[in-house]
């Protein structure tokens, strides 16, 4: 499993904060759109690629390192299930899996307290029985919303929708923004709905859902990333996982290098949620030194970013069974997560 650049001191700090209680970052607060910003924004997709395909071969992280990164990753993921036959008994269960992600005799072996994961994650309809089931364990609720997966029901009803999600307990809004905005260069109204979304979720954090694989070009996504920042969202985040091209490295960078832009010119630092086809926890540690080496160490951590996934958790699980007893459980094992 080959990941770049994670040194024992990385593990060390990525393991050390897993227990510590939510660092509170300050709320990006957005500010006037910015079209200089905007029209200035480029992206040279033959660099990001050539910068992308170095990426998943070089260095690797071995054995208890690999381990401790795995554990670091759980805490990132958003538990996702957003399927058509979901029922109150599936997402009970997805939430005891959130609450409780690995098997306590692994979690002993490798010296670990318990640990959760960053959030689940459901539509609108579970949000009452996902809060229910997780009283007491300080997992918040993220709520798809704004009629996922398009984005295209009436206005008025995608605003309606996320008051609801409030009201029934979410404590993260999962928007999905209007792609045709995007594809019409149209930013002023791009940002005008991405505020009074921002607004409606109040003291619920927005993660800003962009569509990546419908955008276009990656100059479209750097500039979609931008636009939504400055109308305060406090995650971008790349995909419903219902597109069929969802999170990739490329879009990955764009999104990364956005944050770090606005960042550098406003001080406040915006999360980032790739989501979407990620399964692998060989992949995931590709996606955390890629946090690593672009936006540094803070940004590791679930206040900062998440793994937008349905299955990844399984994987890891497998890994870290495997490291621990030397053998390879079947994913039937896994069913959940
Ligand atoms: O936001 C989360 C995605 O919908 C999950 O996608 P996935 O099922 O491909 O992991």
């Amino acid at each position: 499993m080959g990941t770049p650049e994670m040194t024992k001191a990385d593990t060390s700090a990525a393991t050390s904060g897993m227990h510590l209680p939510q660092i509170h970052e300050p709320r990006n607060p957005g500010m006037a759109l910015d079209l200089d910003v905007i029209r200035g924004v480029q992206a040279n997709t033959s660099a990001i690629e050539r910068r992308c395909a170095t990426l998943p071969g070089r260095r690797s992280v071995k054995k208890d390192h690999q381990a401790a990164w795995l554990l670091k990753a759980i805490t990132m993921i958003d538990l996702t299930t957003l399927a058509g036959d979901d029922t109150p008994g599936r997402v009970k269960r997805l939430c005891a899996k959130a609450a409780h992600p690995v098997r306590t005799d692994i979690l002993d072996a490798l010296g670990m307290g318990p640990i959760t994961t960053g959030a689940v994650c459901v539509y609108h309809e579970m949000v009452e029985t996902a809060v229910a089931a997780l009283d007491g364990t300080g997992i918040p609720v993220a709520a798809v919303s704004t009629g996922f997966p398009a984005g295209l029901s009436p206005y008025h009803l995608r605003v309606k929708e996320i008051e609801e999600s409030v009201k029934a307990g979410a404590k993260e809004i999962d928007i999905v923004i209007s792609r045709r905005h995007v594809l019409a260069g149209n930013w002023q109204a791009l940002y005008d709905e991405m505020r009074e979304f921002r607004a409606t979720c109040g003291e619920a954090h927005v993660k800003a859902i962009l569509a990546t694989g419908e955008l276009g070009s990656l100059r479209n996504v750097a500039r979609a990333s931008q636009v939504c920042m400055m109308a305060g969202a406090d995650f971008i985040k790349t995909s419903t996982g219902k597109e069929s091209v969802n999170a990739t490295l490329p879009v990955s960078l764009v999104m990364i290098r956005a944050i770090r832009d606005y960042h550098a010119r406003t001080g406040y630092r915006v999360g980032y949620k790739p989501a979407g086809g990620i399964s692998k926890a060989k992949d995931a540690l590709v996606y955390l030194s890629l946090i690593k080496e672009e936006l540094g160490n803070h940004w590791l951590s679930p206040h900062l970013f998440r793994f937008g996934a349905s299955s990844l958790l399984g994987d890891i699980e497998r890994q870290l069974e495997h490291h621990v007893t030397g053998h390879y459980s079947a994913g039937y094992r896994h069913a959940i997560g």
